[in-house]
């Protein structure tokens, strides 16, 4: 990890009775980069970013946001960390363009253009009152008004939910324009793989509590390799591929109609010699997508290969 880190956690580990929900987390955002976080329901993302933002204590370890501990952060700091865990409140009396007044006058770094802009990209009417808006169009506004008022750093908990295609498409539009300079940073918690694709530089990938994948999205899809792999269907071959196989760096292995896909992380020398030890079978290599290989990890309840560069470690 290194000085330029604008989120830095250290064996972040919390319990809820005696269930740890998040364990020795370890991972970064580093400056000017968005960094996809991502989980099944349940995995710990929400927990991670209340102890991130000081709403929750961890349990053990600890988290840095902006060089501070999240225990200790100050009004100052928290003025330049926006985020969506809480929602921007709106006055549901005021009209869209009043909320922006209002945010011009209470933020002194507000940045009036930015939401002017972001609006029309959700296509929400300055007129309109906030009461009037239907749920997507105020979390429009919301993420306008949070994204306006300058942070340094955006932390944002699922912002696609509930959001039609459209208003999805603006809403990647306005994270990319907010990060334009390469100086501000997103941790963007969703589950949207597309999305997360389309904007963020890196993945985070929690299974169970714990990060599994923390890498660029570029270094995760060329190093995860898969074969489809058509053997006899017996009871002995199901069971061989579907439980761990003595196969170097193993992700995963599901059925796809009558035949198996099989992923692992790094394929090398070994890899293959290990697939041609699989006998009376027909292996034939196949594209892995980036969907493909956050499925992998997703599909099983247990994770056999946890993939980290080497600098986020
Ligand atoms: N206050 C709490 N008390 C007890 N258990 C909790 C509490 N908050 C969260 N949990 C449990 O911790 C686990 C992780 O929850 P969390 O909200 O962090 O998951 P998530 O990855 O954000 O899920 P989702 O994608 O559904 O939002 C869940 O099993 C949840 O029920």
């Amino acid at each position: 990890m290194s000085d330029t880190d604008v989120i830095r956690t250290h064996r972040l580990t919390r319990y809820f009775g005696s269930r740890p929900v998040v364990h020795d987390l370890d991972f970064a955002v580093p400056r000017g980069q968005i960094v996809g976080l991502l989980g099944l329901n349940g995995a710990g993302k929400t927990t991670t970013i209340r102890m991130l933002l000081g709403l929750l204590e961890p349990t053990r370890g600890s988290c840095e946001v902006l060089g501070t501990d999240s225990r200790e952060l100050t009004p100052s700091d928290r003025a330049r960390i926006g985020h969506t865990v809480e929602g921007h409140f709106l006055y549901p009396w005021m009209r869209v363009r009043e909320c922006e007044r209002f945010g011009r006058e209470t933020h002194p770094q507000w940045d009036g253009g930015f939401f002017e802009r972001s609006i029309r990209r959700f296509g929400i009417d300055s007129d309109a009152k906030v009461a009037w808006l239907s749920r997507g169009q105020r979390a429009g506004v919301s993420l306008a008004s949070t994204l306006a008022s300058n942070p340094v750093l955006l932390i944002l908990d699922d912002p696609a939910l509930g959001l039609d295609p459209v208003s999805r498409r603006a809403l990647n539009e306005t994270i990319l324009e907010f990060c334009e300079s390469g100086e501000r940073s997103v941790l963007l918690s969703s589950h949207l793989l597309d999305d997360v694709e389309r904007v963020a530089d890196r993945v985070a990938l929690m299974v169970d509590g714990m990060m599994v994948v923390n890498t660029t999205i570029d270094d995760f899809r060329n190093r995860i390799a898969s074969w489809v792999i058509e053997a006899p269907a017996s009871p002995t071959t199901s069971e061989a591929l579907s439980t761990p196989i003595p196969i170097p760096r193993f992700v995963n292995c599901r059925p796809v109609g009558e035949r198996w896909q099989l992923t692992v992380v790094d394929p090398g020398d070994d890899t293959h010699a290990a697939l041609a030890a699989i006998e009376n079978s027909v292996i034939e290599p196949v594209e892995v997508t980036f969907e493909d290989a956050v499925l992998a990890y997703l599909s099983r309840s247990r994770v056999y290969h946890s993939f980290y560069t080497e600098d986020a470690s």
